[in-house]
């Protein structure tokens, strides 16, 4: 159950997160993430490790499967031996990505799957006249193919990846351009996502926002995040936001 109630008077748009709100992804990344590293002849990472490097863009997630698997998925190394991996990471990374981003636009979506109650809150807001905006740190160019291969593309205005501004969330540069795309207040403008990262960068940017209960928040309770509210069904903002 939902604990939020707003006046749907107080918006005139939201920005909604990709990735483990919008649509279940682990499984692309998975696939992806897995042949990249069989091409490195590096061994695989196993889904759950995956779902705890999700959220902060593709180079983060790149550098911490190779870490990971490169540490033999073992607890994480502190200091100089940190160090040293990130280094033997970042060596690896150019190839990294390029066969990466080669496994992901050949399978987007295939191992995916929206979470239900995504399409009827989406219209639930467009009905109320909201203006929608698609916001996610995966690069724009995964992001766009995604929503449309998805059926979702159609609800938003604008569809804006990780490296459409100088920085991603949870810094609130991303937000605030979103706003200014829209013509919106941010205040007027609310963030609905599934992780610290949104909720830090809406905080920062003057958003007010909301979290779903079932996404990745990088392997944390996402109630112990500070947001305005929580759902456990993009359904609920019907109810909650009205
Ligand atoms: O890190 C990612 O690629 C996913 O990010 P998102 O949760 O902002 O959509
Ligand atoms: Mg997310």
């Amino acid at each position: 159950m939902t604990s939020i109630s707003f006046d749907h008077a107080c918006f005139d748009a939201a920005i909604v997160d990709l990735d483990g709100t919008m649509v279940d992804t682990l499984g692309d990344f998975a696939v992806s993430l897995n042949h990249m590293l069989d091409d490195l002849s590096l061994p695989a990472v196993a889904p759950a490790a995956i779902e705890k490097m999700v959220g902060k863009g593709s180079e983060h997630l790149i550098l911490s499967a190779l870490a990971h698997v490169m540490s033999s998925g073992g607890a994480a190394p502190q200091g100089a031996d940190a160090q040293a991996l990130h280094t033997r990471a970042q060596a690896l990374f150019d190839r990294a990505w390029e066969r990466y981003q080669h496994h992901y636009l050949a399978i987007n979506g295939q191992h995916s799957a929206v979470y239900p109650g995504v399409v009827e809150g989406l219209k639930a807001l467009r009905s109320r006249g909201l203006r929608l905006a698609c916001l996610t740190n995966k690069p724009t160019s995964f992001a766009k193919p995604l929503l449309a291969a998805k059926g979702l593309d159609g609800f938003f205005d604008f569809a804006f990846g990780g490296d459409a501004f100088a920085r991603k969330k949870p810094d609130p540069l991303p937000l605030l351009k979103t706003c200014e795309a829209l013509g919106t207040a941010p205040a007027r403008t609310l963030m609905i996502g599934d992780s610290s990262n949104d909720a830090k960068a809406a905080r920062a940017a003057g958003c007010p926002v909301v979290l779903v209960t079932y996404g990745y928040n990088h392997g944390e309770p996402v109630r112990g995040v500070d947001a305005d509210g929580f759902l456990d069904s993009l359904a609920e903002l019907d109810r909650a936001v009205f």
